[in-house]
């Protein structure tokens, strides 16, 4: 097709388009093609047009009169082997199954009750590490690696959300080690071929020699979980007793509307909760507690904060969030410097349509550049220093866009919220914190699937007297 008044971008070359040029991490190399192309460039891949977004306005204008249009995902190998043939949440396009699975979403699974019901799990989750970190920390500060830490709770809380099951952590917590390990390795491998990056989606032609022997390894991968969620599911079934899990709940539901709850949906919500619920909120609690040992002034305040409004006599709780208003501007500014997902999901037009002055024809694939957006000091005054003060300013969250907008933002928005305001108010309630030497913690960023840490966070942590008075160690 022949298009006119596009945006702008760099010239392609036959066949792959622009491939050749792309850089990690994209949301920085895209930043800086949008300074050379504008806020609103092209890009191709392969034969297929990209348009990057990194202005707040186009990114308004996307998902207010643009939404519907813009409610598609692109198809990729990754969708069709490892997302049940792109029939889960996030990789389905919009239609009566996508809205189907979003009620499910946010009614059976995500809704405040249902959130709220599993808040046993949580509190057991947070304890436990509360204690473990104590172990060495009893009057002196002891040295401790938080990204497995907030890996494993993370994973721990989600799986026992989904299933019933601890499969993380030490092994004296798990009860069954083999069947833990399988489940690790799987979810581990299967990670990271969905977040490998494919040239085969946008050059078809390189499919017929899957060079990288990557849709074998997507369609193995894929049968390995799924003969293990199979497993899980037959358990939850023939389990006497009705127990507070995801799956159990889906299944009762299954016998009064099977059409709505086939065994395929439950099993993609399974997978799609721990694909988008688990790596996003452990990072945002590592990236969090990571700027607040680089600023001790903020930690300060915020410790401040709990023990006037919790103290040191009991733990502090999800009910007591609301009275916290500087731990939530803490992760709100750690959502902005460090979107979990930089580039967001991204969507593909399913018509013709406008952007700013730009066309953007049907079967585009419309990228938001979160990160950007975010760093842009138009919006941000300094952009990139933290400062979670900024947020005293009413209505500024609304600003922020590292959980979308529009019919397809996060339904894990107040889920990811109150588990990170948790675990960090209690790291913060228990603990003092320092860090292991005057050098500041390193900020630099790896952007897999997830924008993770480049170096894993290590910090001196000291139980407080809380830890001894609730007998904890
Ligand atoms: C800090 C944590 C999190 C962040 C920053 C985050 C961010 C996002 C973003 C940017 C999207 C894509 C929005 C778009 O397409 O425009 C998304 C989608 C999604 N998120 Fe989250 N998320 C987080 C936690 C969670 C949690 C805890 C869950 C569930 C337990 C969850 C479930 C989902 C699902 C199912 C989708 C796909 C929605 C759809 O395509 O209709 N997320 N999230």
């Amino acid at each position: 097709r022949k298009f006119r008044n596009i945006p702008p971008g760099p010239p392609p070359l036959p066949i792959i388009g622009n491939l050749n040029i792309l850089e990690r991490p994209l949301h920085r190399f895209l930043q800086r093609m949008s300074k050379k192309h504008g806020n609103i460039f092209s890009l191709w891949f392969g034969s297929r047009l990209a348009i990057v977004v990194s202005s707040p306005s186009a990114y308004q204008e996307c998902f207010t009169k643009n939404d519907i249009v813009l409610a598609n995902r692109p198809r990729s190998l990754s969708g069709k082997h490892i997302f049940y043939n792109y029939t889960t949440v996030g990789s389905c396009s919009y239609g009566d199954h996508w809205r189907n699975l979003r009620r499910v979403t946010s009614l059976d699974v995500l809704s405040t009750q249902r959130v709220h019901s599993f808040w046993e799990i949580r509190r057991d989750e947070t304890t436990r590490m509360i204690r473990d970190l104590s172990r060495g920390a009893l009057g002196e500060f002891a040295r401790v690696e938080m990204s497995s830490v907030f890996h494993d709770m993370t994973y721990n809380n989600m799986v026992r959300m989904i299933a019933g099951k601890r499969y993380y952590g030490d092994e004296s917590g798990i009860k069954d080690v083999e069947e833990a390990k399988e489940f690790r390795e799987t979810v581990a491998e299967l990670l990271k071929l969905a977040g490998v990056s494919n040239k085969a989606d946008y050059l078809p032609f390189l499919r017929w020699f899957d060079f990288q022997n990557l849709e074998t390894k997507l369609k193995g991968i894929n049968h390995r979980f799924d003969t293990f969620l199979n497993n899980l599911m037959q358990e939850q079934r023939s389990k006497k007793q009705r127990e507070n899990t995801m799956i159990h709940h889906l299944i009762n539901l299954q016998e009064s509307q099977p059409q709505y709850y086939t065994d395929q949906i439950i099993k993609g919500l399974a997978l799609a909760m721990l694909f988008a619920g688990t790596d996003s909120s452990a990072v945002t609690m590592e990236w969090s507690l990571s700027n607040l040992l680089n600023h001790p002034e903020a930690l300060k305040k915020a410790r401040d904060e709990i023990d006037t409004h919790v103290g040191q006599d009991r733990l502090l709780s999800e009910s007591d969030l609301p009275k916290l208003p500087y731990l939530r501007k803490i992760i709100l500014e750690t959502l902005r410097l460090y979107p979990p997902a930089p580039m967001s999901i991204p969507h593909v037009a399913s018509d013709d349509l406008t952007i700013g002055e730009f066309n953007v024809p049907r079967g585009t694939m419309v990228l938001i550049n979160v990160w950007a957006m975010q760093r842009d000091p138009q919006v941000w005054p300094e952009p990139t220093s933290f400062k979670p003060e900024r947020f005293d300013e009413d209505g500024l969250d609304k600003k922020l866009a590292a959980f979308g907008m529009g019919r397809r933002a996060c339904p894990g928005e107040g889920m990811a919220m109150l588990s990170v305001g948790l675990t960090l108010g209690l790291l913060i309630q228990c603990f003092d914190w320092k860090r292991v030497s005057e050098e500041e913690i390193d900020m630099n960023e790896q952007n897999w699937f997830t924008l993770s840490k480049l170096v894993p966070l290590e910090g001196m942590c000291k139980a407080r007297p809380i830890v001894n008075k609730l007998n904890l160690k």
